[in-house]
């Protein structure tokens, strides 16, 4: 057989295809009436928001190289042309396929639990007095109808919002008769309006503002007669572009570009399918889009205003169970997690087991005199972020503190603006990593003097500091007391504040140096083993995959003879199972209740296993464009725990999972009897939260798991 070409593009697939096959699967999680129904919403909700963010950054970005007539082609050969069509094609069909799904089956079901959407034009007359009044009350003050003619020319519609677009007939006093207006809906008002019981006729009855505005429009127009009025959104470009190497203040640039951010090209055009073809045109042509940019929608344009939904309404039968997360003892003040350290690493699986023990570190490090530095990265953190309080109060006890803040996490730009300000008030010293690259690594470093020494204490993880989000996506934390990584972690935090060469590292990998390397020298060094007739096994967690570099390791070690096994959540772009090129490969993605989101890469390396916890993708931006860390998990027992809780009991699960095909579409596994179903995510929630009666010691619970170990060899 002739060698083939590990860089030819049909060993690769689509991008934005493989993007838009993701949140199919939400969807599908939005579709399996196994799952609790307020959360079916709130899956449903996840598409959206999903989908605003692949128009404002991927399609804008395509688009944007389409209009600049770039000839290059992606890996899998397509011109920026051929790849817009294709990921417009399949995001019209996903569309469709989510506004069905709503009408036809979420909006019933929530009707039957008394949760019910009062739909346009069929309001009795108590429900239309009672919005009316609210009309009056509450939503007329605050709106602005704009009627179009040469003194108003079409307004500066802002990203994302919800605007009405109006069709009048009549001349009104000044005897003008343009015959349309658009009305922007103020984000100030509130998208969903509850009905009081009694006038619902239902325990929650509730309508969208843009059903209300659209009645009573006609109150903006005395005079005139409205022959239609339809809801329209559009989607902007959302990139921030900052020249980083030319701006002398990154704080102040970004601040200026947030400025314009909503108000970059339009991308795309949603408006409900009742807007007449030649009002649609009219709306795509003062947004420069072209006709396939148009999404008509049968429901409401901004759908994922529902989400206040499952906010609002307290039925926790509807949701997923509440859990305790683990350990059983959460640490208090009475337990020196110094000491803690001294005597062992710890290892925490979030959101199984409490973030709080993190957070519980930062404070005592503030109390404690013997600290006299603390040291962090944050990139996201959330509103009111408790890890930004115990980071002022280590300030104000006069610790040096140093945050780097990634200023440029995206959508987080605005609030990490505020918390570097905020931490810089308080006396944190707080700089913004390194131009050019993101800093997205996870690391948190504490300098404590002991017995005439100084002790580093250090965390790293998978995931952010950030509370909330702790409670839902998954991710492992180390924490250590270890003197090489701790020397590691003080040389990454040297990089990122000073300025030097890059240092030698004992036991990280880091971007954007010594990570991509050495994943392909291990990635290498398997298929050698392989080679050598050694045993050779690779098994990685992603988020997601599309480096071309990294993908032909793979490939090479799978024609080797490597066994490898990929659960990447996201995108991937590794075709797996062509013949003579990944036949070795599987592909499995899990979509559940929590978002999975870590990073693990684990090589057998003959016998001698190497486990790493990471922040990176195996993507470009990760590898080449930012800093990030992997670090090696190396004690046994905690490898074996991050191994068989991050890995195999992924592997084992048929019931979350969807695998790859070669085709790049996905088929969700189900259990064949008699195999029980093994859903991994609940798997651990079992196992590691406090939920269960007895408490279980790690011993228990690595036995438990253990049973699955073979799924490795
Ligand atoms: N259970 C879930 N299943 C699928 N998607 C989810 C789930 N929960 C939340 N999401 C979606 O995932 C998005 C976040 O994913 P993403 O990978 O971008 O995380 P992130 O915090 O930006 O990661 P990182 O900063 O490490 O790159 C959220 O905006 C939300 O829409």
């Amino acid at each position: 057989m002739a060698p083939v070409e590990l860089t030819h593009p049909s060993l690769y697939i689509n991008r934005e295809l493989s993007q838009l096959e993701f949140n199919r699967r939400v969807l599908e999680q939005a579709m399996d009436p196994r799952v609790p129904l307020l959360e079916r919403l709130r899956f449903t909700t996840i598409v959206s928001t999903n989908l605003d963010e692949f128009f404002e950054i991927r399609v804008a970005s395509i688009k944007e190289q389409v209009g600049f007539g770039l000839p290059q082609v992606g890996p899998d050969g397509r011109t920026p042309q051929d790849a817009l069509r294709a990921l417009k094609e399949a995001a019209q069909k996903l569309v469709r396929e989510q506004y069905l799904f709503l009408q036809q089956q979420l909006l019933p079901a929530l009707a039957a639990e008394g949760i019910r959407l009062l739909k346009l034009y069929t309001w009795t007359p108590e429900q239309s007095a009672w919005l009316e009044d609210y009309f009056d009350r509450e939503v007329l003050p605050v709106l602005t109808p704009i009627g179009l003619d040469p003194s108003h020319p079409f307004p500066n519609i802002q990203n994302k919002n919800l605007n009405l677009i109006v069709a009048l007939a009549g001349s009104d006093a000044f005897g003008r008769d343009s015959g349309t207006a658009v009305v922007q809906i103020p984000r100030s008002l509130p998208r969903l309006v509850f009905l009081p019981p009694n006038v619902a006729d239902c325990p929650h009855g509730y309508a969208l503002l843009g059903s209300i505005v659209t009645t009573f429009v006609h109150k903006l127009f005395p005079g005139m007669q409205v022959r239609g009025c339809y809801q329209f959104r559009v989607t902007r470009d959302s990139e921030l572009w900052v020249q980083e190497e030319d701006v002398e203040d990154l704080l102040n640039a970004l601040k200026g570009e947030l400025r314009t951010r909503n108000f970059g090209d339009a991308v795309r055009l949603e408006v409900s399918d009742t807007c007449p073809p030649e009002m649609a045109e009219f709306l795509l042509s003062k947004f420069d889009l072209q006709p396939d940019d148009l999404y008509r929608v049968d429901g409401p344009v901004n759908l994922h205003r529902l989400a206040a939904i499952y906010d609002v309404i307290k039925r926790p039968e509807l949701k997923y169970p509440p859990f305790i997360p683990g350990p059983r003892r959460t640490p208090g003040a009475e337990i020196d997690l110094f000491a803690e350290l001294r005597r062992g690493n710890i290892l925490l699986h979030h959101p199984y087991e409490s973030f709080s023990l993190v957070l519980e570190l930062v404070r005592q490090a503030a109390r404690d005199p013997k600290v006299l530095a603390i040291k962090q990265t944050l990139y996201r953190t959330g509103a009111d972020s408790p890890m930004a309080e115990a980071l002022l109060e280590a300030a104000r006890a006069g610790k040096e503190v140093t945050a780097v803040v990634e200023l440029r996490a995206r959508f987080d730009e605005a609030a990490n603006i505020d918390l570097a300000t905020r931490l810089q008030q308080a006396g944190v010293t707080v700089v913004y990593g390194i131009v050019g690259y993101k800093t997205h690594a996870k690391a948190l470093f504490i300098v404590r003097r002991e017995d005439g020494r100084y002790r580093r204490y250090v965390h790293l993880g998978t995931g952010n500091y950030h509370s909330v989000t702790a409670q839902f996506y998954t991710d492992f934390s180390f924490l250590t007391c270890d003197d090489a990584i701790g020397e590691d972690v003080h040389n990454v935090f040297m990089q990122l504040t000073g300025l030097g060469t890059v240092p030698r590292m004992n036991k990280l990998l880091v971007s954007p140096f010594t990570l991509m390397d050495r994943l392909i020298a291990l990635i290498d060094r398997e298929a050698e083993h392989a080679r050598q007739g050694k045993p050779a096994r690779i098994v990685a967690k992603l988020n997601a995959l599309t480096e071309v570099k990294v993908i032909e390791a793979l490939y090479r070690a799978s024609q080797a003879g490597v066994s490898i096994d990929l659960i990447v959540r996201g995108v991937c772009c590794l075709r797996p199972g062509v013949q003579g090129v990944s036949d070795n490969i599987r592909v499995r993605s899990i979509v559940g209740r929590f978002l999975e989101h870590h990073r693990i890469y684990h090589f057998h390396n003959a016998g001698e296993e190497v486990t790493y916890g990471a922040s990176a993708d195996w993507m470009s931006r990760n590898l080449l464009r930012r800093v990030e860390t992997a670090f090696p998990i190396e004690e046994p027992a905690l490898r074996a725990r991050v191994v068989t809780e991050g890995l195999t009991t992924y592997l084992a699960d048929n019931t979350q999972a969807w695998e790859l095909q070669t085709d790049g579409s996905y088929v969700r596994c189900a259990p064949t009897p008699p195999d029980e179903p093994r859903p991994a995510q609940e798997t651990l929630l079992r196992l590691l939260s406090a939920n269960q009666g007895a408490a279980q010691t790690q011993r228990q619970i690595l036995e438990d798991l253990l049973v699955r170990q073979d799924m490795l060899e």
